[in-house]
């Protein structure tokens, strides 16, 4: 198991999440990354996790979360956070107003990289689109999101209820797996 990682992100709230989920101490660097175009998170995420390694040499954990719509055949995928920025949730329901299979896959890729290589591991949270956002929690297209078996949008239910069926959670699990710690 590692004993400690950096972690590439500007985000400060996503590496206190890392650390706690993984029990390790954690360090950020903003450092910048090749990120090829792909829909697949898991293709985006395997050469970030070499270019930070190649550029840092130390364990390094990288990540990419996207949500592909069968009926778009994947679309936006990892280029979701293109279209939160710049049309929003209300501007891809608006796009997907015509569109009757509703259904969404959420997915979180990690890799992580050593002087071992490189390891991808992903977590799918399947669920459907609404036709309006609700709720006010969570962050992304959470108050769009309908986890399939919930009546509510992730952005409806508490941080913690979030946090044990997620896509980032279920990756998280995952990696552990994959680097030998025992599951949470
Ligand atoms: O600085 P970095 O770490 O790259 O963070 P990011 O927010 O730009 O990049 P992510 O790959 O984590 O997320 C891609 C998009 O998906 C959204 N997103 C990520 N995780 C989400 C979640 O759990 N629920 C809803 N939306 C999420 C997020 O708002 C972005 O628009």
């Amino acid at each position: 198991m590692i004993d400690r990682v950096t972690i590439v992100t500007g985000n400060e709230g996503k590496a206190r999440e890392y650390s706690t989920l993984l029990g390790v101490p954690v360090a950020t660097t903003t450092v910048k990354l090749i990120e090829i175009q792909s829909l697949d998170v898991a293709t985006v995420v395997e050469r970030k996790a070499e270019d930070a390694y190649a550029k840092l040499r130390r364990p390094v954990l990288v990540d990419d979360t996207g949500l592909a719509l069968p009926a778009w055949n994947g679309l936006p995928g990892a280029l979701v956070a293109w279209f939160l920025n710049t049309v929003g949730v209300q501007g891809l329901l608006d796009m997907a107003a015509g569109v009757t299979d509703r259904r969404a896959i959420a997915t979180t890729a990690l890799g992580y990289a050593d002087n071992h290589g490189v390891r991808v591991v992903t977590g799918t949270l399947h669920g459907t689109l609404t036709t309006q956002p609700h709720g006010d929690g969570g962050h992304g297209y959470d108050s769009i999101f309908t986890p399939t078996g919930s009546i509510h949008t992730l952005a409806q239910m508490p941080t913690e209820q979030k946090n044990t069926i997620s896509h980032r959670r279920l990756a998280i699990d995952a990696l552990r797996q994959a680097l030998g710690a025992p599951s949470l």
